[in-house]
């Protein structure tokens, strides 16, 4: 792991929203070929933490880079793919046209894109329905365009904001397998979920409340360290032991 890109290097980041500490003294190190999950309850400062990553917002002290960079920097910027929350789509413009506008704000050819839509469409199973204007879309078929864009520009470094809202277990099953192969070519990949059969499926799994982070570790490290059988056991532990004012 050692000699390997360190795509983030977070240390000690503290951000706030007037007097909300929203996170607190964040250290975070995720290497090419990895899988990270975030997790923590609505509030706990999952979206606020990608954010910083991406330097769409300030952070108050502590350092954070990116791909050895410090963001915010464009360069940078064009090797994350993110998937928001909320899909940024156009309603009236087709599955096919929401790819080709955002994918020509991308450094690449015209015949680069062709192949990229092609490909990530086929990925997220919506190639079929690539004519059909997104107004028709289901919520699920809303959440795979957006996973398409953000595979666009082939990103060193993917972040997704809860991926799987919305989507069936069978096609849960096929992203994953995509996000296994983007592992295997050494991207690095970030997902913020509260489904705890995705939490399994990452290499390290971070457990933030409060803008804290409350544990670290693999899932089967993290079941060891909470004495429990399951990642929603460990959640919940978790949540009692901050409670409870045993950490800092
Ligand atoms: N722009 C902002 N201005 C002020 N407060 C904010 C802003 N963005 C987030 N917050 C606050 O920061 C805290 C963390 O929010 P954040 O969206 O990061 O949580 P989250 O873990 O992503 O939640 P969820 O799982 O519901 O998306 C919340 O208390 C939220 O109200």
């Amino acid at each position: 792991m050692a000699n390997k890109t360190e795509a983030i290097d977070i240390k000690q980041l503290t951000k706030t929203f007037g007097k909300q500490i929203v996170l607190k003294n964040i250290d975070l190190k995720l290497h090419a070929g990895e899988i990270l999950g975030l997790l923590g309850p609505s509030g706990s400062g999952k979206t606020t933490l990608i954010k910083s990553i991406m330097g769409m917002t300030q952070i108050d002290s502590g350092t954070l880079t990116v791909l050895e960079k410090h963001m915010p920097n464009r360069a940078i910027l064009e090797k994350i793919g993110y998937m928001a929350q909320s899909d940024a789509l156009y309603n009236n413009l087709t599955g096919k046209e929401n790819l080709e506008f955002f994918g020509q704000l991308l450094s690449i050819s015209h015949e680069q894109l062709a192949k990229a839509i092609e490909h990530a469409a086929a990925v997220v199973n919506l190639t079929a329905s690539l004519n059909k204007r997104v107004i028709n879309y289901s919520g699920g078929m809303k959440r795979r365009l957006s996973l398409a864009i953000a595979l666009l520009q082939d990103p060193s470094l993917l972040i997704l904001d809860e991926p799987t809202v919305g989507i069936d277990p069978e096609l849960s099953q096929q992203i994953w397998q995509e996000l296994r192969k983007l592992r295997n070519e050494d991207k690095s990949i970030i997902i913020t979920t509260h489904v705890m059969t995705d939490a399994e499926k990452c290499d390290y799994l971070m457990l933030i409340r409060d803008g804290r982070v409350i544990s670290k570790g693999t899932p089967d490290e993290l079941k060891h360290e909470f004495k429990v059988n399951s990642l929603e056991e460990v959640f919940l532990a978790a949540g009692k032991i901050q409670k409870k004012g045993q950490l800092s």
